[in-house]
């Protein structure tokens, strides 16, 4: 991303906050072999977070070379300024919004302080929360938005750059604010927009529910987070989202309108705005889209099958972009959505058939 040379990232690295983003990170450093010491309000996370091997507690008078503050949104101000307070080292935080906590923290420390502080935010995650869920792959491939303030010192930019590539992701440097507009589009919408969905269905009749196939899946797995991280990201991005829940408002009315109208036409644009805004969504690795299709195979439920089918795929010379399991309790068989370069598709379908998979055109 930049010409000059980075900082070395060589520990320790302290993390505050050992759950699900915090022991992410933490088991990333710890495989770097860097000392890393955990903080954590729960005392049961810690042990937890500690026991995966995600580093060790801290003692009174660590010397850290970067503070990673990954604590619930509301807590994240203290918890930067305590790190300022306690070291001189770099810190930065992972929290989803940017600028309203950068704000708290400028009013709150010396302009010096304030220099060692550079925000970030990694575009990976999940629904589940806590040590148990945290993975050193989380981040790869990912992209993660770096949010340096006008006094950031350059070589805390660096490090924190250092950190986001040693995590296998893609740094993207912005402005606190622009990163908050972004994600209110990209993240904070489409949660929303989830849990309209979702919210239907929790009281829905059982036979309406048994019919729910891999759309209602896709569509609804991010309602599924925690209400109280969502309640505080939501409190410290409103504006950015109001704006957009705006325009989604008057969208409603329009779709309503088309439909009630049985004005198809109407009804063809708003539906082909969403196909457009799905071709913009750029591929995984950043590039343009790359137009996929998915495949489905039954998968047996035997140790070994799934891998089994990738190595298939591997020999067949067709990568797999994404995979979803669907896998129901009650039955032998788990079905498997490979989501392959749609160019390949066809191939992939009739070489898996001829080697004995049952497939699902
Ligand atoms: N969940 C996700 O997918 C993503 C979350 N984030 C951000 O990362 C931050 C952490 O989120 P998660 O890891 O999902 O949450 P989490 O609930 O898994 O972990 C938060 C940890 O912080 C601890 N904690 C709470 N208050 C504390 C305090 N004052 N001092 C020290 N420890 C404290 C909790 O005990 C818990 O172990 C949040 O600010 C969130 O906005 C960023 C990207 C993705
Ligand atoms: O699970 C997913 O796909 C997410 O999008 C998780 C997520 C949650 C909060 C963030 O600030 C960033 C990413």
């Amino acid at each position: 991303m930049t010409e000059r040379p980075l900082p070395a990232l060589t520990g320790p690295v302290e993390v505050v906050g050992a759950g699900l983003i915090g022991a992410s990170i933490a088991l990333v450093c710890r495989r770097l072999g860097l000392d890393v010491v955990l903080r954590d309000t729960s005392a049961e996370n810690l042990r937890t977070a500690s026991g995966l091997g995600a580093g060790r507690s801290a003692s009174s008078h660590e010397r850290p070379q970067l503070v990673v503050v990954a604590v619930p949104p509301a807590a994240i101000p203290d918890a930067i300024v305590a790190a300022l307070g306690r070291s001189d080292a770099v810190v930065t935080d992972v929290g989803s919004v940017k600028a309203a906590p950068l704000a708290a923290v400028a009013g709150r420390v010396r302009p010096t302080d304030l220099a060692r502080y550079v925000g970030s935010h990694p575009m990976a995650g999940s629904e589940r929360s806590g040590p148990l869920a945290a993975s050193a792959a989380l981040f790869d491939g990912r992209p993660w938005a770096i949010t340096p303030h006008d006094v950031a010192e350059p070589g805390a930019v660096g490090l924190v750059e250092s950190l986001v590539l040693e995590c296998g992701a893609s740094p993207r440097l912005m402005a606190p604010d622009e990163h908050d507009r972004a994600v209110a589009r990209i993240s904070h919408l489409p949660h929303l927009a989830a849990v309209l969905v979702a919210g239907r269905l929790a009281a829905a009749p059982e036979e309406h529910l048994a019919l729910s196939g891999q759309g209602v899946r896709d569509v609804t797995r991010v309602a599924a987070s925690d209400p109280a991280l969502w309640q505080q990201i939501l409190e410290a991005n409103a504006g950015a989202v109001l704006d957009l829940l705006g325009e989604v408002r008057a969208d409603l009315d329009a779709l309503m309108t088309a439909v009630a109208d049985d004005a198809g036409a109407d009804l063809v644009e708003i539906l082909a705005r969403g196909n457009a805004g799905t071709a913009a969504i750029p591929g995984k690795h950043g590039g343009p889209a790359r137009p996929t299709r998915s495949v489905f195979v039954s998968v047996p439920d035997h140790p070994g099958e799934l891998a089994r089918l990738f190595g298939d795929a591997g020999e067949i010379g067709v990568n797999i972009e994404d995979v979803h399991i669907d896998h129901d309790p009650g039955r032998p068989v788990g079905l498997t959505e490979l989501v392959v370069d749609r160019g390949r598709a066809e191939h992939l379908l009739a070489a898996l058939e001829s080697r004995g998979w049952t497939t699902h055109r």
